[in-house]
């Protein structure tokens, strides 16, 4: 569907121009009117020291920076002010399903991001041409744990993964971090490749080596939040010489550049006078940048938001992609079948139940554990695996232009879909094995039940683990708040601790207990009918019949149906709460304010220029004045909405 939409963000630059990027979070300065320019055609560096702004000045170029930070500045794409520019992102760290080839990644990417016209198979080849993964094409992506690519090409990958729709602008961060210098060779030259083609390609690069650095044409170079050079690499040793910085001959180029910009805080005097050096490099940096011409208006152009949604093939897409990752994980599936078969085997031979009264103890002590057992391994191992996978997932579903990848829906039914069999299989392994050795039940419908329960109890954990997966932050969140969950859950399995003795405030959490609930089933299912020989001891009380046994844990009223509609019931709600976490979690980044009124050295953000135009214009000059005056005074570069309002000029 074409829309059409005002061109805030540009879609097809070639030429990026920003001045006066100024980046501040709380009180703090971490860009300060940085300006420079990326050409088509030509490779583009920012380097610099640590911690100077590399990464902010990249995110605040393509709009991905950390929402926390005020951004402002004059940002042009073809001579157009935009708020971003609109290009491929790359990161420094990405992860990909480490079970697919690079060819089915790329595919993927491909057919979900194109839609059925194109032709993905010619699309993906010319790509691994252009990346130079064709040699890699068949093997399995891999990661720190399976092994696949090399490091080099799974960058390699990341590169080929953004360049499916064809995007005119990349920026990356740190491509060759992490790499040997022939690694990070290679990836340059595919970057040179794409530059030849004539996209623009803005990267931020750390320690390059010698050969890497001569492969880059353009360089920004920071420190400090602040511009020390800008111009052609060629150029950059002429400069630091004119400034009184020549490189000694046994230092590269690179090394030496951000030595000089690096500030020395070995004692107060070194540390001054680098501070020395970067007011001078800085002062010669703002003389040699050239203010903008009058920036061309944002034309209102049709733009395509990408192919229609289809949610049917994107399930199928989806589907095909999950089960290719969980048939080819053969190792962690052989592990876990491993564990159920030795768990139900140590159960097995400990447990050897017949009609005594000591029996009664004994299966309420097997069947608990068994709850407690498959919901344990089901949440932990779905909290360990999804925080990974969800990163792809949002970054899947974080779109440059237009619509996310593939919805949140169709992604959680491949998934589940996709992961079912092997949850429902392993859970009957166990049972499988467990019943006849513990001599559980005796009948077959009573064997039936008890594998039709643990399953529905594993999948529901799972569930369970989704949910925690899909709201913590990171995989070491997710783990830590697994512990809470289940000890909780444990407490309140129906055993423990009477409904009378649970504390009013947290009297429904027994109801949320899936432990409690698969206990319950198991327990009305085993006893059901049996009855026990009485003790021989003469006074000793005796339980008859099964039902004297449940009611001894005030499960007389239950049924198997209730147990399984409030596993069913908790199911649903984790999985309806996930697919609302997806829906939602798209990344929120910072908004450039732009400055494009540039006076003496000061420049003022849209709407702060917009707040002063509505001051009556005989008091409007004055308050101007007084604004500047402040900001000159107070270091400021960019009066934004805040800084005037902080003012509170008088009208
Ligand atoms: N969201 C944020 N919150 C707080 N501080 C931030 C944030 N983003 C960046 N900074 C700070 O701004 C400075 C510049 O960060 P940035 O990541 O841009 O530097 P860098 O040059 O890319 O560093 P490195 O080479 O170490 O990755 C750092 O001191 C960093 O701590």
């Amino acid at each position: 569907m074409l829309k059409l939409v005002l061109c805030a963000a540009a879609s097809a630059s070639a030429t990026i121009e920003w001045r006066g990027i100024t980046a501040t979070i709380k009180d703090r300065s971490i860009l300060r009117a940085v300006g420079g320019q990326a050409k088509a055609g030509r490779l583009h560096a920012i380097m610099g020291p640590s911690g100077s702004g590399k990464t902010s000045l990249l995110s605040a170029l393509s709009g991905t920076c950390d929402r926390r930070l005020k951004l402002s500045g004059d940002l042009r794409a073809d001579g157009v002010a935009v708020d971003k520019v609109e290009g491929a992102y790359v990161r420094q760290q990405d992860v990909f399903y480490p079970y697919l080839t690079v060819r089915e990644t790329l595919t993927f990417a491909a057919t979900l991001r194109l839609g059925p016209d194109a032709d993905v198979p010619t699309i993906v080849d010319s790509i691994l041409m252009k990346t130079g993964l064709a040699k890699a094409a068949d093997t399995i992506v891999g990661d720190d744990k399976i092994r696949g690519v090399s490091g080099g090409e799974r960058k390699r990958l990341a590169i080929a993964c953004e360049l499916v729709d064809d995007p005119d602008v990349l920026f990356l961060d740190e491509p060759t971090s992490g790499l040997d210098s022939f690694a990070a060779q290679r990836v340059v030259a595919s970057l040179r490749t794409l530059c030849d083609a004539g996209k623009t390609v803005v990267c931020v690069i750390h320690q390059p080596s010698g050969g890497v650095f001569a492969a880059f044409d353009d360089l920004t170079l920071l420190s400090e939040g602040e511009c020390m050079y800008h111009g052609p690499i060629c150029d950059l040793d002429a400069r630091l010489r004119k400034e009184g910085f020549p490189r000694p001959r046994t230092a590269a180029p690179a090394e030496h550049a951000v030595e000089t910009v690096s500030v020395n805080y070995g004692s107060p005097e070194t540390e001054a006078s680098s501070r020395e050096v970067l007011a001078k490099l800085s002062d010669a940096c703002k003389k040699a940048e050239r203010p903008l011409p009058a920036a061309t208006p944002a034309k209102t152009k049709a733009t395509a938001k990408g192919p229609r949604r289809r949610p049917l093939a994107e399930l199928r897409l989806l589907y095909q992609r999950a089960r290719r990752d969980v048939s080819r994980a053969k190792a962690a599936t052989a592990i876990k079948a491993a564990q159920q078969v030795m768990t139900a085997l140590i159960y097995g031979g400990i447990y050897d139940l017949d009609d005594s009264q000591r029996s009664i103890q004994d299966r309420f002590g097997l069947l608990s554990l068994c709850v407690i057992g498959a919901t344990n391994l089901a949440i932990a191992s779905t909290i360990r695996a999804f925080p990974k996978e969800k990163t792809i997932v949002q970054r899947e579903r974080s779109p440059r232009s237009g619509r996310p990848m593939y919805g949140a829906l169709p992604y959680l039914f491949s998934k589940v879909a996709a992961e079912l069999p092997l949850s429902v299989g392993l859970s009957c392994l166990f049972g499988g094995i467990l019943y006849p050795l513990a001599k559980l039940g005796r009948t077959t419908r009573k064997f039936r039940r008890f594998l039709g329960l643990t399953a529905l109890n594993s999948v529901a954990a799972s569930a369970l683990g989704l949910l925690v997966g899909a709201v913590a932050p990171s995989t070491d969140a997710a783990l830590a708040m697994f512990p809470p969950i289940i000890v909780l859950m444990i407490i309140f399995n129906g055993s423990n601790i009477s409904d009378e003795s649970t504390p009013k405030p947290i009297k429904f959490l027994p109801k949320l207990s899936l432990v409690r609930w698969g206990f319950e089933g198991l327990a009305v299912n085993e006893f059901e009918g049996l009855e026990f020989k009485p003790f021989t001891q003469i006074g000793r009380p005796s339980l008859k019949t099964g039902a004297d046994a449940l009611t001894r844990l005030s499960f007389e009223d239950s049924t198997i149906k209730r147990t399984a509609v409030a596993q069913g019931a908790i199911l649903g709600a984790c999985y309806f709460q996930t697919y609302r976490v997806l829906k939602n979690a798209r990344p929120r980044y910072a908004t450039l304010k732009r400055a494009t009124v540039v006076d003496d050295g000061i420049r003022w953000t849209a709407d702060a220029e917009a707040r002063l135009q509505k001051i009556p214009g005989f008091v409007r000059g004055r308050v101007r004045g007084a604004a500047e005056k402040y900001a000159r005074e107070n270091g400021i570069t960019t009066i934004t909405d805040e800084v005037f309002v902080a003012l509170k000029p008088k009208k």
